[in-house]
């Protein structure tokens, strides 16, 4: 059946300013209609109903797209492996979400919208766990990973090396989840700071935030010889197979980690392009990962190395890496990489458009902030 996205979202307009209400009455259906599936979910579900509302917006915004998002939807659901989806749950959710909304519409619900959902709730079912069923042939739903490195660079910051158990097949600039066993079902999204290695070690920088579970545990209560775990890799901020001459990478504390995945691949290439690092800190303490830097530099023998430190009173001029940039000569035609929070992306983004870099060659990784999903999605990336 066609989607009708125009009923689709109008019914959407309807429930929007109520999303919180739908996603807690989405919930409480669920779980009272199918106690069995409460199991799979964190006992806390704050995040969870974000999340939801999230992945929600998301499709109703590129029902459009349908190759966008048959993309996006097919991550989703070789990731919702992790969680133990099956095709079976997809039926249970659509049913709850749907009356979720219409209980939430005042009364100005029309039969009509049951149906565009209906069908709408089918295609991202189907696309979803088409891709499940596929990847299932290739990969395990999780990987068990040994820490076999675990290093506190500061009293909040940890760089962890693991060992994943099965070969851990990914891309240099993508991202997995980590679930620890502090904190059954909780998955946290953290960068791989390296690219694939023969090893198959792969390295995280672990930030502590404040009320961050699995941040914590990773870097205060976990040992070389513990047990994580690990989702499949995601994300698509990855090196084009026609990598421009010259390549920007503007990083924001431990979203370095990603980008020096990239730049580390780099250097193994055949006709390696020419490579500007700008990492961006608060406090010159903060420079967590200078030596490896400093190392990797000399190795790529193409690479310039910038430290912008915002706001540090012993470490003047206190510039922002947005300024920092903009007081270095970028070519237009730069190939141009960002991550960082959410705040700093945007002020390099907005700065960088104008310097007249075109959009086009600017590169973010678009984590959703708990966007990736339907009911089970992952949160920011570095929590
Ligand atoms: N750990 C990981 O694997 C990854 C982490 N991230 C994200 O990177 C961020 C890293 O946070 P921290 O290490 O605490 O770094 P931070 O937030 O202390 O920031 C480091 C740099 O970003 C600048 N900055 C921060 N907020 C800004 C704003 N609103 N406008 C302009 N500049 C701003 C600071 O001046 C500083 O230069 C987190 O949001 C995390 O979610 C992203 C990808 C991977």
């Amino acid at each position: 059946m066609a989607i009708d996205t125009a009923l689709i979202r109008r019914s959407w307009s309807l429930v929007e300013p109520r999303q919180s209400k739908v996603a807690a009455d989405f919930y409480a259906l669920l779980f009272s209609r199918y106690p069995q599936v409460r199991g799979m979910f964190p006992a806390a579900m704050d995040l969870q109903r974000d999340r939801l509302l999230h992945a929600l917006t998301r499709v109703v915004l590129s029902l459009g797209e349908i190759e966008g998002l048959s993309a996006y939807l097919g991550q989703l659901g070789r990731d919702h492996r992790k969680y133990g989806v099956v095709p079976e749950h997809y039926p249970m959710l659509g049913a709850c979400l749907i009356t979720a909304m219409r209980v939430n519409a005042g009364g100005n619900w029309l039969p009509a919208y049951d149906q565009a959902w209906a069908a709408a709730y089918d295609l991202v079912a189907r696309v979803m766990a088409e891709a499940a069923e596929r990847d299932s042939h290739t990969a395990p739903p999780y990987w068990t990973a040994t820490v076999v490195g675990h290093e506190l660079r500061s009293h909040d910051l940890a760089v962890i090396v693991l060992r994943p158990s099965h070969p851990y097949l990914f891309q240099a600039g993508q991202y997995t989840t980590v679930q620890t066993p502090q904190w059954p079902r909780v998955w946290r999204p953290y960068s791989i700071a390296n690219p694939p290695r023969e090893d198959n070690l792969i390295s995280l920088h672990v930030r502590v935030v404040p009320g961050g579970w699995v941040s914590t545990a990773l870097a205060h209560r976990t040992a070389v010889g513990d047990t994580v775990y690990l989702g499949p890799p995601r994300g698509s901020m990855v090196l084009s197979r026609s990598t421009a001459s010259h390549l920007v990478f503007i990083a924001g504390g431990t979203g370095l980690a990603p980008l020096k995945a990239i730049i580390e691949e780099t250097a193994w290439m055949h006709e390696r392009p020419s490579v500007d690092l700008f990492h961006g800190v608060r406090l010159r303490s903060q420079a967590y990962d200078l030596p490896d830097l400093l190392r990797l530099r000399e190795q790529h023998g193409r690479m310039r190395f910038v430290l912008a430190v915002s706001d540090d009173p012993a470490h003047p001029p206190r510039e922002s890496v947005a300024d920092t940039i903009a007081r270095h000569r970028l070519p237009a035609d730069s190939e141009i990489f960002i991550c960082g929070s959410p705040g700093m992306v945007q002020a390099c983004t907005a700065r960088l458009l104008r310097l007249g870099i075109p959009g086009h060659n600017v590169h973010m990784e678009a984590v959703d902030e708990g966007g990736l999903a339907l009911p089970w999605a992952a949160p920011s990336v570095g929590r």
